[in-house]
């Protein structure tokens, strides 16, 4: 993402909240992207956040921002599925579950650094 497109606005999350069932693919180092819409666009590069579930709140790690990218959903690729460790089909269809309808989105790039 280019720095003039950051918005600066708002302070950089320091929490991403992932369902549960993705846990441990993170863990494993299987999951290394997760897929966002607009609303949740803002992560920093280089930033430190905290994993915590979406369910329960509990926390299950750090993680370090690498990279936020906007993408089109129609151009969610079998690399992008191979990152979040699904195939294509099941990713679209994660992605639509959680955000119906929705075209513009952004691939946030992460490295797990801590198991809580
Ligand atoms: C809580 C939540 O929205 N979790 C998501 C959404 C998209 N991708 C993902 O890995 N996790």
């Amino acid at each position: 993402m280019k720095a003039s497109s950051i918005n600066t606005a708002e302070p950089a999350p320091t929490l991403m909240t992932f369902f549960t069932r993705f846990e441990a693919d993170i863990l494993a180092g299987k999951k290394t992207i997760t897929i966002r819409d607009g609303s949740e666009s803002n992560y920093l590069p280089g930033s430190t956040v905290t994993l915590a579930t979406h369910e329960s709140g509990r926390v299950f790690g750090q993680a370090k921002i690498l990279t936020v990218t906007p993408i089109l959903f129609s151009a969610l690729s079998n690399l992008h599925a191979e990152q979040e460790n699904m195939s294509l089909d099941e990713l679209k269809q994660v992605i639509t579950d959680i955000y119906p309808s929705e075209q513009q989105l952004f691939v946030v790039s992460f490295q797990h650094i801590v198991k809580a």
